[in-house]
């Protein structure tokens, strides 16, 4: 479960996030979805630990972040969109520091099941340095998998993936919530994760337009039929013209 209360982060003088506040439940997959700029990122990066909140209070897997960062870090897996993997190790050291530093056992017929569900398994040996960016992407997605977190965040892991991987990748996203996991997933591509979410977080200018079901927002924005696209552009007021975005701005 993820509960996010007045969440802000300043960087500086600049307010990225204000005031968000958002939930999902436990075992639910939610599209954290904004335009350039929203505070998706941001907001992901200080859930998994990694820059701190400049306010509010940020609950992951039942443990209050400030208080018990450890507690969250144990539970909570992040795939950026750009992964740093340790370019002097191969595939395959990976998965074995993965288990390593989380203290796994029995790993590796899991470690394997992953190599070759994302078509893997010759490159084991080779280098991140040499992958392509999909692989890196992979390779990334399978370390997070063989933790089996209980809140799992993935930045625009679609990027740079061909749509077979695609396709696996989604499939396992609903398998990953099917054991319990709660998955939030940021991306562009709304055509390819509105049909793998049952939740919705929209943010704008880091502040949240809408959280709550998927469904819910197909309904109040257009009816049942209503794409996630329709949906976006709605909440957003985007694809109006730039005079209701700089008054907007003036608003501000
Ligand atoms: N390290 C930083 N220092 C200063 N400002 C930053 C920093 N990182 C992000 N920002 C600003 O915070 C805001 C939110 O950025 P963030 O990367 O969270 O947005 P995003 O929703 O992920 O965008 P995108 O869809 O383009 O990836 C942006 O205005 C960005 O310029």
């Amino acid at each position: 479960m993820i509960e996010i209360s007045n969440f802000i982060k300043h960087y500086g003088d600049f307010q990225a996030v204000r005031g968000a506040t958002f939930h999902v439940p436990a075992g639910s997959v939610a599209a954290l979805v904004g335009p350039n700029g929203a505070g998706k990122t941001t907001t992901i990066r200080t859930m998994s630990g990694i820059l701190r909140p400049t306010g509010g209070t940020l609950r992951i897997a039942g443990f209050d972040l400030q208080r018990e960062p450890l507690e969250v870090k144990r539970r909570v897996a992040y795939v950026p969109d750009d992964p740093p993997l340790f370019e002097s190790l191969t595939v395959f050291e990976h998965l074995q520091f993965v288990a390593s530093s989380y203290q796994l056992i029995d790993w590796k017929d899991e470690a394997e099941h992953w190599l070759s569900l994302f078509e893997l398994q010759e490159k084991r040996q080779t280098l991140a340095s040499e992958l392509s960016r999909g692989m890196r992407q992979k390779v990334a997605i399978a370390c997070a998998y063989l933790r089996r977190p209980d809140v799992l965040l993935l930045d625009e892991p679609m990027t740079g993936l061909d749509p077979p991987s695609i396709r696996r990748l989604k499939e396992t996203i609903g398998q990953q919530s099917q054991r319990g996991a709660t998955v939030l997933v940021s991306s562009h591509l709304l055509s390819l994760v509105e049909d793998l979410c049952d939740e919705l977080v929209l943010i704008r200018r880091g502040q949240v337009l809408y959280c709550g079901g998927l469904e819910k927002a197909r309904v109040e924005y257009g009816g049942p039929r209503q794409s996630l696209e329709e949906v976006f552009f709605h909440l957003t007021g985007l694809p109006e013209s730039e005079e209701a975005t700089s008054t907007e701005r003036e608003l501000e």
